[in-house]
């Protein structure tokens, strides 16, 4: 495996996360001392957040994770800090590490009641949520439910221990009511749930603190799951060299529409432009070209004439990759045309008008994308399945379109399976955005602030990626790098931002990126 393996934005699952923790233990670290060390950077964390002097209540459950509030406990009553604890279950149900850490505590505690609780939150600066962690498998009940509405209604900040209790930890969903913390501190690895919505949300700040584990064990953990940062794609992230010329750094085709709808494909050729890619042309119909020719500059346009226009357009052995989908129109011509651009073996970004055309045919869509994937290879050469050319950029309107089947709530698996499903890199575009490979990789993005949902900013993001294709970056890191990039533009833009002001920024993002390189 690489070096820097640290500097790989691993996410694990808490199945994966449980996994690291056997490697390490089978390795010689007991799990009591795993659980110390996590103990002890939870107090660290509650140290910061409470004046000196200012009470701290800890709610501890049956699992390891109350284990790492009764370890939490009795560090900072050490420190000096004045500490209360509240149980949830009968300590006689304590079991391994949580019943040694229970018993080493020596500190008095009371039962998780609502009395207790309520006289608890009379005095506290700060509650420490140590109820389930990664072991949650079901909603909150009981009086843990009950806490979760005390503890909004109180106001008191919460540190969650791991992850907000009531969270699943995988897929960012609710199990049912979730507290509602304003710092998280995770072991190791951050998990999806901390990126996914609304499990993101929930968390605050997160915080992942060293608890010994080494990234030896990554190793046979094999992980599958990113978290959308440069360090994952910087490696293919294209920087001219001296002597680059314009079709060296690629030639973009995108594929404008009628003359009432050109501004959405306008935006995305402007966006490929600016990453980079050394040309773009615009194909687009004949009485829509005076309209396209006015608003471009640096940007070439041809109009698309007579029969097989299209085939001519894509002759040119040069283009090196392809967009088509904004303001292209949904009828039937739509999805002959792709398949007629999918049939050269180009790189091509499928986004919006061109994903809801085959609503009524996937199968055919798929089989298009699967014959451009193994296009240009010779029969029987090289890995089965080829590499995906192919990137779709589905929001969650026009995902359901496509894949009925599979359940939005999901994102993460709804994506890989999509990615799968269709031999392309599936884009599942929000405020949590997902990138899935068909080879299983996935990459959640945590970037994009929220005034990127404004029409016309999808296009931008499509026409990036198409960019980057037009590169030949492959498909994947493409995307991620789009999604990425997308984000920062959105935030160097900043409140209210339009679609228009997205494509200069990704200037600086460009910028920064290969200063970073260089550096
Ligand atoms: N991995 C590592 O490297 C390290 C992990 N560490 C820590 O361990 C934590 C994971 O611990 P864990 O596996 O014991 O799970 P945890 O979340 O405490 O809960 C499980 C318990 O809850 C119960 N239960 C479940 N749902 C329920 C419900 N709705 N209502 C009621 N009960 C419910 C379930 O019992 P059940 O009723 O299902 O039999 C079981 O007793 C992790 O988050 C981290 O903090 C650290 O110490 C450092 C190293
Ligand atoms: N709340 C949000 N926070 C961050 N990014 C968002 C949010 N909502 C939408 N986005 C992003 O904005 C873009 C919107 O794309 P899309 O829905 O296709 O819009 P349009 O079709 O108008 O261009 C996507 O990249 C999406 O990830
Ligand atoms: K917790």
């Amino acid at each position: 495996m690489q070096a820097n393996m640290d500097r790989i934005p691993y996410l694990l699952t808490p199945e994966e996360m449980g996994r690291a923790d056997e490697l390490t233990i089978y390795a010689g670290t007991p799990g009591s001392v795993l659980m110390e060390r996590a103990g002890g950077k939870v107090a660290a964390a509650a140290q910061q957040m409470v004046p000196d002097g200012g009470h701290i209540l800890i709610l501890c459950g049956p699992g390891n994770n109350g284990g790492d509030g009764f370890v939490a406990a009795r560090q900072l009553d050490g420190a000096g800090f004045d500490v209360s604890v509240l149980l949830l279950c009968d300590p006689a149900r304590l079991k391994g590490d949580a019943a040694q850490a229970f018993q080493n505590m020596q500190l008095p505690w009371s039962q998780l009641t609502e009395e207790s609780l309520s006289l608890g939150l009379g005095k506290a600066g700060l509650v420490i949520d140590a109820l389930f962690g990664a072991g949650l498998d079901r909603a909150l009940e009981g009086m843990a439910l009950k806490a979760v509405k005390m503890l909004r209604a109180s106001k008191t900040p919460v540190l969650a221990v791991d992850l907000p209790s009531g969270l699943n930890g995988a897929t960012g969903a609710a199990l049912g009511a979730v507290f509602e913390a304003v710092r998280t501190v995770t072991f190791y690895r951050r998990k999806p749930g901390h990126l996914l919505e609304p499990g993101r949300s929930y968390c605050g700040i997160v915080e992942v603190v060293d608890i010994g584990i080494r990234d030896d064990v990554l190793k046979d953990i094999n992980p599958k799951t990113f978290a959308n940062e440069p360090f994952l794609w910087a490696a293919v992230f294209p920087v001219p060299g001296r002597r680059a010329h314009k079709y060296s750094r690629g030639h973009a085709l995108v594929f404008g529409g009628q003359l009432q709808t050109t501004g959405a494909s306008r935006l995305s050729a402007m966006a490929a432009l600016r990453a980079g890619s050394g040309l773009v042309t615009m194909a687009v119909p004949p009485g829509a070209l005076s309209t396209y020719a006015a608003h471009l500059t640096a940007i070439m346009v041809r109009p698309l004439k007579g029969e097989d226009a299209l085939a001519r357009a894509l002759s040119d052995d040069r283009l090196s990759g392809c967009l088509i989908g904004p303001g292209y129109g949904t009828g039937s011509k739509t999805s002959v045309d792709v398949v007629s651009v999918l049939a050269q073996g180009r790189a091509t970004v499928l986004d919006a008008d061109a994903l809801t055309c085959f609503e009524a045919d996937t199968q055919r869509l798929f089989q298009a994308i699967s014959a451009c994937n193994t296009a240009g290879w010779a029969e029987n050469a090289g890995a089965t399945p080829k590499p995906a050319k192919v990137v779709l950029t589905p929001h969650e309107g026009e995902f359901k379109r496509l894949f009925p089947d599979l359940n939005v709530n999901n994102r993460l698996t709804a994506a890989r399976q999509a990615a799968q499903a269709s031999g392309a890199v599936v884009v599942l575009k929000g405020p949590d955005t997902v990138i899935a490979a068909p080879d299983g990789r996935a990459a959640i993005n945590g970037n994009a602030p929220p005034w990127l949902a404004t029409a016309g900013s999808g296009d931008v993001l499509a026409g990036l990626i198409t960019g980057f294709l037009a590169q030949s970056v492959p498909a994947f890191e493409a995307a991620a790098m789009g999604v990425w990039c997308h984000g920062e533009a959105g935030s160097i833009a900043g409140a209210g931002l339009i679609a228009e002001d997205l494509p200069a920024a990704v200037q600086p993002v460009i910028a920064g990126l290969v200063a970073e390189r260089a550096g």
